[in-house]
């Protein structure tokens, strides 16, 4: 079983912010894992605020991917051809999910990027002249409709209900518009029937995961006090919720301590998550809905669920988006309303996950940064970088009100409008913020020290140059700083947060291995469509494991089981290491790159004992995975590190030890930059120097037991390593040899280095 692991809030939000404007990006159909919940969820644990989420991750801190500030994704759900997609396309500028009066039209999930309006941003851009204004924003994604039996995979069944599983809330469209031609799946309009069957599949589904989860809970043997102890926790969490569920209630209703919350999440049960209901009105309501019994039931309803409520006419907004923007106000007044439902909708939406906003402004850029609701300054910071959360000092805080009083910063200043708020200081909506923090508070001794001895200097993907990572930060955000220069260039990396694992791009993924390293990425993804990247790559591989695995374990015939770390859609499993290992187990924290994975591995799975096969598939961050005790014989690490932070890099080797089986091993192949280190602002993803990593390995407790260049790389891409790494010091010989083990049978392995150049229409 996999578990959640407790780490620091902040970092997991930090490197999720794009540049440019972000608002109403064109529709894709990329669903998400479970991981913008996880971090959700990080902020709430870690931060201790008791805000009604009811999620279950990640995510991520995706917001590894905030491709925005953060990135929280509403689900758009409901019976089929109630009007989603219509839903959807209005709200999503650009929106391209086909809506038509067929059920189940909607097949595959449509997502898009909405921003959320809030007129506080341009006062202050104006204010600040600045040079961009950031909103932040959610995803919405329109989902296929659920029909009775979902959970026994009925309609298109099961597949829609975990896509419901990746979103942190959910918008239900329910029809509350009379029209003979267009078809309801039950015959008739009844919001009240139609919310019943949504949430009896929704709780089936819950209640089905539950009892798997129980059972499997039941069999644990584990011996470890911890997890014990987090698996009672569970027990008891999952048992209250089974009562309530029961009786048609949904978990969310269920009063849970922290501690079995916290055990819980990774299901990421279906009912757990917030809803707002969508009226969706005939023209003719709009002005007064009330009059519409259908709404007057939805209402009643959504108070009996806790739940929200809105009304819009889904057809109407469609309409209205298509306008040109003056015949808007005008469409609207004939019938008489004065505004769209849209900005309301999108604002229930944010208040729904207990959102906050907070700005940071300046002449390069405002920007609204989103917090969930009682988050201190330092965890704010933190949002934006790890660093500023660590290296706290203090922040400078004006009201948005006194802002736009004062005129500037600096003029409230003068004023006394200004506080210096310190560490406990719980930020206000609207809050505009300047942090000031330290960051030699964060350098610890071995870093510290080989920041002397190796270059920390770096760049970007714009680029930049840095003395340090530390200053491109402060660039980036316009932030003050009061470290010392000579601290503050001693800092030895940046800590981009992103979810570990693949990235968020499917196209990354299915092109690059899904860790894309921007131009060179591309480089490499060109190169693995003509095979030769792909054939290098597990030549490379299979020339450093075959002897370790020789010298490491023998050649007896001990059941070999691997795990393979950011796995994307399973290529490294497939191509090789199912050809070492009897079992493979694949973690990733994106769900569709897993689900492609699944696939890709289908005759893999259902294998016999003793031959080779894909075993478990884990959706989860590295972040937030805890591997079973002494499972593994080797964890393999490949092109995905980079998305981790060195606070996350060091907690997740040393949670990950524990996985090993004696004489186990971990082989970590990355990329590797000449120097210091080279920051991709567009995926978050950091590439560390040789010497950087040994520092690194030296933190985790972790010794080179052997490494080795990846060989036949066309130039243009940076330098791969691949290094064997235990938990034991090598024995050295006197000479200075590592002894190789008496009985170890010695393995000729030939390379094939010939492999021809990359055609030249590939070079810049
Ligand atoms: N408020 C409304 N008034 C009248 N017609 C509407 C309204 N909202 C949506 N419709 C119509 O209902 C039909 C179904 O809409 P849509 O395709 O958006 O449904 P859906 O819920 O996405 O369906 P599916 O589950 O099949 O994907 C369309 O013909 C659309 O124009
Ligand atoms: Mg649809």
């Amino acid at each position: 079983m996999a578990t959640m692991s407790r780490r620091a809030l902040g970092s997991a939000f930090a490197g999720f912010t794009t540049r440019g404007n972000p608002a109403m990006t064109p529709t894709t159909t990329l669903p998400s894992s479970c991981a913008s919940s996880a971090r959700l969820l990080r902020w709430s644990r870690s931060g201790g605020v008791g805000v009604g989420v009811g999620v279950g991750v990640r995510r991520f801190a995706s917001a590894r991917n905030a491709r925005i500030s953060m990135s929280l994704r509403a689900g758009i759900v409901g019976l089929p051809n109630v009007g989603k997609s219509t839903l959807f396309n209005a709200i999503v500028e650009n929106g391209k999910a086909q809506a038509a009066n067929f059920p189940f039209c909607t097949i595959n999930p449509n997502v898009g990027v909405v921003a959320i309006p809030d007129a506080r941003l341009h006062v202050l851009s104006k204010l600040s002249k600045s040079q961009e204004t950031i909103p932040t924003s959610i995803e919405l994604v329109d989902i296929a409709g659920l029909v009775k039996g979902a959970s026994k995979g009925e309609g298109l069944g099961n597949q829609f209900l975990s896509n419901i599983r990746e979103v942190d809330s959910i918008l239900q469209v329910v029809r509350c518009f009379e029209d003979d031609d267009i078809v309801h799946v039950n015959g008739k309009v009844d919001p009240k029937s139609d919310i019943d069957v949504i949430n009896l599949e929704l709780i089936f589904s819950d209640l089905e995961q539950i009892e798997k989860r129980l059972d499997k809970l039941k069999k644990s043997k584990t011996k470890d006090q911890q997890v014990k102890v987090k698996e009672q926790a569970e027990r008891t969490g999952l048992e209250k919720i089974q009562t309530v569920l029961m009786d048609g209630k949904p978990a969310r209703s269920v009063d849970l301590a922290d501690h079995e919350k916290e055990a819980i999440q990774h299901l990421c049960l279906l009912t757990m998550k917030p809803v707002i209901y969508v009226a969706n009105v005939t023209e003719s309501d709009l002005a007064e809905p009330h009059n519409n019994p259908h709404v007057q039931e939805v209402s009643k309803l959504a108070t009996e669920l806790e739940s929200g409520m809105v009304t819009i006419s889904a057809q109407v907004e469609a309409e209205l988006a298509e306008l040109p923007l003056e015949e808007r106000v005008e469409y609207l007044k004939s019938l008489g309303v004065t505004e769209s439902g849209l900005g309301n909708l999108v604002k229930a939406t944010y208040d729904l996950l207990g959102l906050r906003t907070y700005f940071t402004t300046g002449d390069k850029e405002t920007k609204a940064w989103t917090i969930l609701a009682g988050m201190t300054a330092p965890q704010a910071a933190g949002v934006i970088h790890s660093d500023f959360q660590k290296g706290f000092i203090r922040a400078e805080t004006v009201s948005y009100d006194d802002f736009v009083t004062a005129g500037t910063l600096g003029a409230a200043r003068e004023k006394g409008l200004l506080r210096l708020e310190g560490k406990d200081y719980i930020v206000q909506e609207g809050d505009v913020m300047l942090f000031r923090f330290n960051l030699a508070l964060k350098l610890q001794p071995p870093l510290a020290a080989a920041a002397g001895e190796m270059d920390s200097r770096g760049f970007d993907s714009e680029g930049r140059e840095f003395s340090s990572a530390t200053e491109m930060w402060a660039h980036e955000i316009g932030a003050a700083t009061n470290a010392p220069v000579s601290a503050v260039e001693a800092e030895p990396a940046p800590a981009p947060a992103a979810a570990a694992g693949s990235n968020g791009d499917a196209g990354g993924e299915e092109a690059g291995g899904g860790h894309g390293h921007g131009k060179r990425e591309e480089w490499a993804w060109r190169l693995r469509l003509r095979g030769f990247w792909e054939d290098t790559d597990v030549k490379g591989s299979d020339a450093f494991l075959r002897p370790l695995l020789a010298e490491r374990f023998g050649a007896g015939k001990r059941h070999l089981v691997a795990l393979d770390c950011g796995s994307g859609i399973g290529r490294v499993t497939k191509n090789f290491l199912l050809k070492h290992f009897n079992e493979v187990d694949l973690v990733e924290p994106v769900s569709h790159f897993l689900e492609a994975a699944r696939e890709n591995l289908t005759e893999c799975m259902e294998v016999g004992e003793d031959t080779h096969k894909a075993a478990n598939f884990y959706c989860l961050p590295l972040q937030d995975f805890t591997p079973d005790e002494g499972r593994y014989d080797v964890i393999w690490i490949q092109w995905c590190i980079g998305q981790l932070p060195d606070d996350d890099f060091i907690s997740f080797f040393n949670r990950a030890k524990i996985g090993l089986k004696p004489n186990g091993f971990f082989v970590l192949k990355e990329n590797i930059a000449r120097n210091g280190f080279v920051l991709d602002k567009e995926d978050n993803s950091v590439t560390r120097s040789d010497a950087y990593f040994k520092e690194l390995f030296k933190k985790c407790g972790l010794y080179i037991h052997s490494f080795k260049d990846q060989n036949d790389l066309p130039k243009e891409l940076f330098a791969v390593k691949m290094y064997a790494l235990v938990t034991d010091k090598p024995k050295i010989r006197n000479n200075g040899k590592r002894r190789r083990p008496k009985n170890s049978p010695h393995v000729i392995w030939t390379e094939v280095r010939n492999v021809s150049a990359p055609d030249n229409s590939f070079q810049a």
